[in-house]
């Protein structure tokens, strides 16, 4: 006998071979086909047991009817023993009990051969097997089993050999197998065999997706979709939140769970070829924060406002040329500063979104333009990359290629936390988008076939999976625009009184809109970090606090500490932890 790479029993007997090598056949290929085969051997089951009761004890056939319609009570109340979980399938099982019992008990009573009792148990079978030949579930099972078994032969043709499958379950999209790799081989080995995989599998290009066990690094899941569960646009139905301190709901994984992304204190980066979908995305983003009442938004859009125009009604500003985004990104640095020494004279020491206290975010769709055509706004863009976070003064960008030189001279997209990759054309821009060695971790971005479809790192979104943006259409933006148009909140009076400053020293110092001052970004870190340390509690402020607070690297913090460690300014209370010495606290405090 052959064995074929799925481990068939292909029935081409060797000449010379003995009764027992052919009956060992047909019963293996009886076996495989056992789930195929179970209408004909139910029907066999039944007419046996018919015809046996009939001889024995044909008064039992009241008690065949009883127990029959106990076991249909069962089924439909549980499913089980058929693991039937859906209704249909629920349905069908206690027909299908019904049917089956009912004839056995006529069968008792009259014998399996007596009319029209075979004639019935054909059309039954008939019946019954035709939603079980094509029903999608049962085959879909039946190809787990046939594929666990031959797994071993797969894993050792496809390179992966002494891997194992340890469970396999179907779910609505095709199946997954959670596998235990051989010792030394890493979800990465898996990750680069995909191919393979999938030829191994005999599925369709692209319907092979492993995600890591994090629990475990010698394990992983290996999914089968057999149909892309997002071949068709899912239709938008609406903001998700009414806050900015809630998730925002962007689109569907392929597993339908949803894509929820918090945006408080966070810098986005979206990326995509043209067409891809970035303004789509860029679309469900505004139209959720449009319906928080405790977001300002600020668009800068040098296509002529060709994207954020429709939403202006929602926007408290909308930049369209080089000099009005050199301003409003500007005024953002100002509102900032003006938070942060606020904040440094308070007890806060982070901007806690209300209406009276919005957020800040400022969009801005194809950033590339902003960086070559606005190098100031795309300086002072960085300066809130870097310090706006603890402030609820956040950046979320939208271009096609984030290369150094789309995203301005400074340091923007190394401050980005949450990044969508949408589709790219060359495999190694997914690292552009997404962060060096994205590419080579399975973030194939590359492979997104179709717009809307996108990949996304954030805190808490760590594997590459795939998901789908909800398709935002121009009904839905106008709709949404005049829906949420009346709640939007003005900035708060401090935040609205550094604007208008900004604006003063503009006109004082004449400087016109473009040629916009620099902001000395050295001098507020510095009274930020002192207010945090006369603020700090009796244990004193971590580093990781101290960075947050000031939005200033590590080094820059330590070399701060030593000069007021040095003038007896600061202390370190325990190790890491620093706060202003007790001389300032008592002043303070008197
Ligand atoms: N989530 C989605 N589901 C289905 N179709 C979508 C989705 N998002 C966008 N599309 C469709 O894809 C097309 C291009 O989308 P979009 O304009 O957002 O791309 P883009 O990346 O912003 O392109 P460009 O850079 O040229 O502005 C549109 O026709 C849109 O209807």
């Amino acid at each position: 006998m052959l064995r074929n790479r799925n481990a068939a029993p292909l029935m081409l007997v060797a000449d010379g071979s003995t009764a027992a090598d052919v009956l060992g056949a047909a019963g293996r290929a009886l076996y495989r086909y056992r789930s195929e085969l179970a209408p004909f051997t139910t029907a066999l089951t039944l007419g046996a047991a018919g015809a046996l009761l009939h001889a024995e004890h044909p008064g039992w056939w009241p008690y065949v009817a009883c127990a029959t319609a106990g076991l249909a009570g069962v089924v439909a109340a549980t499913g089980a023993p058929f693991r039937a979980t859906r209704r249909s399938e629920r349905a069908y099982a206690v027909g299908a009990v019904l049917a089956a019992g009912g004839w056995l008990a006529a069968a008792v009573r009259l014998g399996t051969l007596t009319d029209p009792l075979p004639t019935v148990l054909g059309l039954l079978v008939l019946a019954g097997g035709l939603p079980w030949w094509t029903h999608r579930r049962r085959r879909m099972r039946v190809t787990v089993d046939r594929t666990i078994q031959a797994w071993p032969n797969i894993a050792e043709q496809v390179g992966l050999g002494g891997s194992r499958v340890l469970s396999a379950v179907v779910d609505v999209w095709g199946w997954r197998a959670h596998i235990s790799l051989r010792g030394g081989q890493t979800v990465a080995d898996v990750v680069a065999h995909v191919p393979a995989i999938e030829s191994g599998l005999g599925t369709r290009p692209g319907a092979v997706r492993v995600e890591p066990d994090p629990a475990h690094a010698g394990r992983a899941t290996i999914r089968v979709l057999a149909n892309d569960p997002h071949a068709e646009a899912i239709a938008w139905s609406g903001p998700s939140v009414r806050s900015i301190t809630q998730p925002i709901t962007l689109g569907v994984f392929e597993d339908a769970t949803p894509v929820r992304v918090s945006f408080l204190r966070r810098h986005a980066l979206i990326g995509g070829i043209a067409g891809s979908g970035k303004s789509g995305i860029l679309n469900v983003i505004v139209a959720n924060l449009a319906a928080c009442a405790d977001v300002v938004l600020w668009g800068i859009d040098l296509k002529g406002g060709m994207e954020l125009r429709p939403w202006v009604s929602c926007l408290d500003r909308l930049a369209t040329t080089p000099a009005e985004a050199t301003r409003l990104q500007r005024d953002a640095v100002g509102i900032l500063e003006a938070r942060a020494r606020a904040m440094g004279d308070g007890s806060e020491r982070v901007w806690n979104p209300s209406p009276e206290h919005p957020a800040l975010i400022i969009i801005t769709d194809e950033y590339a333009e902003l960086a070559e055509n606005a190098p100031l706004a795309a300086d002072a863009a960085d300066s809130v990359a870097r310090r706006g976070r603890a402030l609820a003064v956040t950046e979320l960008a939208a271009t096609q290629r984030p290369t150094q030189q789309a995203m301005g001279k400074g340091a923007l997209r190394s401050q980005m936390d949450i990044r969508i990759a949408l589709r790219v054309r060359e495999r190694r821009d997914a690292d552009l988008i997404l962060g060096q060695g994205m590419l080579a971790a399975g973030w194939h971005a590359h492979t997104l076939d179709a717009p809307g479809k996108f990949l996304i790192s954030a805190e808490g979104l760590d594997h590459p999976r795939r998901a789908r943006g909800f398709l935002v259409t121009d009904d839905d933006v106008s709709g949404e625009a005049a829906r949420w148009a009346p709640i939007r909140p003005p900035l708060d009076d401090l935040s609205a009184a550094a604007v208008g400053t900004a604006r003063d020293a503009e006109a004082a110092g004449g400087s016109g809109p473009s040629e916009p001052q620099i902001i000395d970004d050295s001098v507020d870190p510095e009274s930020a970090l002192w207010a945090a340390l006369r603020e700090a509690p009796d244990e004193g402020l971590t580093i990781p606090e101290l960075i947050m607070t000031t939005g200033m690297r590590r080094t820059w913090i330590y070399a701060r500490l030593q000069n007021h460690a040095a003038g007896e300014r600061a202390i370190q209370v325990s190790r890491g932890r620093w706060r202003a010495a007790d001389p300032h606290r008592e002043a303070r405090a008197a």
